[in-house]
């Protein structure tokens, strides 16, 4: 078995081995004689437990199933399946592929038996999916009656058990509740009294986000931090006593992305939109219904508050309410919609029922809103989207054309002109759908921005001439 080289070395092994074992129990007759029972028996267990405690742990294995004690759906069980989706194992055999209606992608689960690996922290762990004929129904095989028992068996070392429940646990709850909201279609919700009396949804596939939109780059930033900031402070909300809602109001002229953003701040969040067209709500009890039966996590868009309902206002209100009593119209508890109704909603029982609620008005004319939808701590961001400037219309050129940077010919030309007109972000992304030839495309939009200064030249002449004839 062993060559004639490796036999000198090997015995030398064994002799050495012989001396350590009889020093070894020299040792042990030593200790046996000078130490009492209880002591060599501690000292005993110690090595034991360091021996094999370090080379040989024992696997403790934890399951989850299906269903909890109480009937309902076992959340770890839950969870386990979606962050399972992303790990996967060489040895992996059979999976099993579906699509819902209701997530991107592909879902892909384990197959009974099949196992994958991970590691966290420093641990190891094994992770089986089993599906089995539930145990009653073994007991009785003539019942037939196929109930299953499914669960997810997770091993790991048993000294790392409480990190387990303390932290792993935690983690796969956190990332397989990130995961879903990544798969998840987000949902536009809209109502109008035919069509019912609750929201409708639809996915929202929209494809603004903050890259898509053209904005100065500053602002846009301000807004991401806003949000991100505002979606992390659960508990500074709680500790000043403040409902966890924010309002933004985005203002300016038709055409310069206020709903392109709105879209984009869903999106960056995974927040679904409830879009409230306030012409289709006749009164308060309704708004308060609409309103109630919205869910966390998402964005209300009041669009073109200033004009979509004559909204009366408070004063207002109470002044009719004294000279006409029979007219309840305007009323906070009567039949119909108020500002009042709508501010008292949102500021107060609502915004406190529910929790990271975002509300966006949008308008074109800020000036002509209800001085107490404008007052400091009712909207807590205001958000101007103006005309297009140098800055956006390279965004645009680089979204629509392809043009990085900021050296194409024409590009001092157009910085010039957009300088002197006012053309919506809208009207820039127009033109440049026209070519898909970026040097066309542009030389379009030089045309559109010379028509533009010659339009606004003339109209600046003829308001001149109509104030020397005022004057006259
Ligand atoms: N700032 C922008 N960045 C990128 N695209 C824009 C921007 N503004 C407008 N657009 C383009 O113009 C179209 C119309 O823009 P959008 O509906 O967002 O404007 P709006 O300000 O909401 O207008 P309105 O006041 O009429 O509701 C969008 O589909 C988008 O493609
Ligand atoms: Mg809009």
């Amino acid at each position: 078995m062993f060559s004639t080289k490796e036999m000198p070395s090997l015995s030398s092994l064994f002799s050495a081995i012989a001396s350590i074992t009889a020093s070894i129990m020299f040792l042990q007759s030593m200790v046996y004689q000078i130490l009492p029972h209880q002591v060599r028996h501690y000292l005993i267990s110690i090595l034991h437990n360091l021996i094999f405690k370090t080379h040989t742990p024992t696997l403790i294995t934890f399951v989850f199933d299906k269903d909890n004690e109480f009937g309902g759906l076992n959340q770890i069980y839950k969870a386990a399946g979606v962050y399972l989706q992303t790990l996967r194992c060489p040895g992996n055999k059979r999976l099993k592929v579906s699509k819902s209606l209701k997530e991107k992608g592909l879902i892909i689960r384990l197959e009974t038996g099949e196992k994958v690996t991970d590691s966290y922290d420093g641990m190891e762990f094994r992770w089986r999916y089993v599906c089995s004929k539930s145990e009653e129904d073994s007991d009785s095989p003539g019942r037939g009656g196929g109930s299953k028992r499914q669960c997810y068996e997770l091993s790991f070392h048993n000294e790392d058990e409480g990190k387990v429940c303390d932290s792993y646990i935690h983690f796969v709850l956190d990332r397989a509740k990130a995961i879903s909201e990544e798969r998840r279609f987000l949902k536009m919700h809209t109502y109008s009294p035919s069509s019912g009396m609750n929201w409708q949804s639809v996915n929202l596939e929209h494809p603004a986000t903050f890259e898509t939109v053209a904005m100065d780059v500053k602002k846009k930033n301000n807004i991401m931090e806003d949000l991100n900031r505002f979606v992390k402070r659960k508990e500074f909300y709680k500790k000043v006593g403040r409902a966890w809602k924010r309002g933004y109001l985005l203002y300016g002229p038709p055409g310069t992305g206020k709903s392109s953003l709105v879209a984009a701040m869903a999106n960056h969040l995974k927040f679904d939109i409830y879009d409230l067209q306030l012409a289709n709500v006749r009164r308060d009890s309704e708004l308060r219904r609409l309103l109630l039966a919205t869910g966390n996590r998402s964005i209300l868009v009041i669009e073109d508050i200033d004009c979509s309902v004559n909204l009366p206002d408070r004063l207002h209100g109470e002044k009719e309410k004294k000279s006409d009593p029979q007219n309840d119209k305007n009323s906070i508890n009567g039949t119909s919609l108020t500002l009042s109704g709508l501010l008292n909603f949102i500021d107060g029982l609502w915004s406190s029922c529910g929790d990271e609620r975002i509300i966006i008005f949008t308008t074109n004319h800020k000036e002509r809103l209800d001085p107490a939808l404008l007052r400091p701590g009712r909207m807590d961001v205001h958000i101007h989207m103006g005309y297009c400037t140098y800055e956006a219309f390279k965004q645009l050129a680089s979204n629509y054309l392809e043009i990085s940077g900021d050296h194409h010919h024409l590009y001092r030309e157009i910085q010039g002109l957009l300088e002197e007109t006012e053309v919506t972000p809208a009207q820039v992304a127009e033109e440049m759908m026209k070519d898909e030839d970026a040097e066309s495309a542009l030389e379009g939009l030089v045309d559109l921005l010379k028509q533009k200064k010659m339009k606004g030249d003339e109209c600046d002449h003829a308001k001149a001439d109509e104030k020397k004839w005022q004057i006259c």
